[in-house]
C-alpha cells in the first residue's frame, strides 16, 4: 500500500526534512507517525499524496511508483486518497452537506448518488440529519467528523489524517480515533500523524517513530 523506500527530502530552502527514510504500511493496516514537533511527520504525509516530492528514495503508493507520476495523472492518483487535517480545512461558507459531497463532484457522480453517499458517510459519523448546517454551527468535534465524512465519502483505500485530533479533548480524540477503527475494519488504512503520545498508549497500534528526518529502527506496540 506505501513503501519508502532510502526516501530523503530536502526543501528548497536547504532545510533536510527526511532522512533515508524507510517503512511500510501494508494494506488494511492501521498505524501511527510520531515524533517531535518539526521531526518529518507533515512532510512524509505531503509524499505519499504527492503535494511535495522526494529527493532521493523511492515512494510507492497503491502499487504507483509516484515520482513516475505526470502533473496531470495526481488529481487521479489522490482520489483513492483520504486526508484529514487538524483544522479540517472545511468551506465555512458551504453547508456540511455540500462540504462532504465535493469530492464527489469533482469526480461527476450523479445527484443521486452524491445524495446517497453523502448520506452514509454522515450517518457514519454520527451527523445524520445536519447536512443543512453550516460549519459554524458545529462544535470542534463535529467539524472534525465532517472533515472525516469528507475524506471517506468516496471510499478511499487508504486515510492519511495530519493531527486529526489537536484541538479536541480526549473524550473526542478517542471517538474519533474509534471512527478511524470502524474504517480501518472494514479494510481502510489508516496512518495517523500525531504528538498526542497519551492517545497512541491507550490504542494497540503500531507506532512508526521520526527523530529529526529519521525514521527510529524499533516500532512498538
Ligand atoms: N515548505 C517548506 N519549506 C521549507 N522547510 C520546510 C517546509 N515544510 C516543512 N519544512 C521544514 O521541514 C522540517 C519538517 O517539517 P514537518 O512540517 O514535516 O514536521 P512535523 O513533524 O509535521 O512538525 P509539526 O508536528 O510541528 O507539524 C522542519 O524543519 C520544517 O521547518
Amino acid at each position: 500500500m506505501i513503501e519508502f523506500e532510502q526516501v530523503s527530502k530536502v526543501y528548497p530552502s536547504g532545510q533536510k526534512a527526511l532522512t533515508q527514510v524507510d517503512f511500510a504500511l501494508g494494506s488494511g493496516e492501521m498505524a501511527f507517525l510520531t515524533g517531535h514537533s518539526g521531526a518529518g511527520k507533515s512532510t512524509l504525509l505531503k509524499l505519499i499524496t504527492v503535494i511535495e516530492r522526494a529527493s532521493a528514495g523511492r515512494v510507492i503508493v497503491n502499487d504507483y511508483d509516484v515520482a513516475k507520476l505526470k502533473r496531470k495523472q495526481v488529481p487521479y492518483f489522490r482520489r483513492n486518497i483520504g486526508m484529514i487535517f487538524q483544522d479540517h480545512h472545511l468551506l465555512m461558507d458551504k453547508s456540511v452537506f455540500d462540504n462532504v459531497a465535493l469530492p464527489l463532484i469533482i469526480e461527476g457522480y450523479s445527484m443521486g448518488d452524491i445524495k446517497k453517499r453523502v448520506a452514509g458517510a454522515l450517518d457514519m459519523v454520527g451527523l445524520f440529519g445536519k447536512e443543512k448546517h453550516l460549519p459554524i454551527m458545529l462544535s470542534g468535534g463535529e467539524r472534525q467528523r465532517v472533515g472525516i465524512a469528507r475524506a471517506v465519502v468516496n471510499k478511499p483505500s487508504l486515510l492519511l489524517a495530519d493531527e486529526p485530533t489537536g484541538n479536541l479533548d480526549p473524550k473526542l480524540s478517542m471517538d474519533i480515533l474509534k471512527l478511524f477503527e470502524i474504517l480501518n475494519d472494514v479494510g481502510t488504512s489508516v496512518l495517523i500523524a500525531t504528538h498526542d503520545l497519551g492517545l497512541i498508549a491507550r490504542m494497540k497500534y503500531r507506532t512508526l517513530t521520526l527523530k529529526q528526518g529519521r525514521m527510529l529502527g524499533g516500532e512498538h506496540d
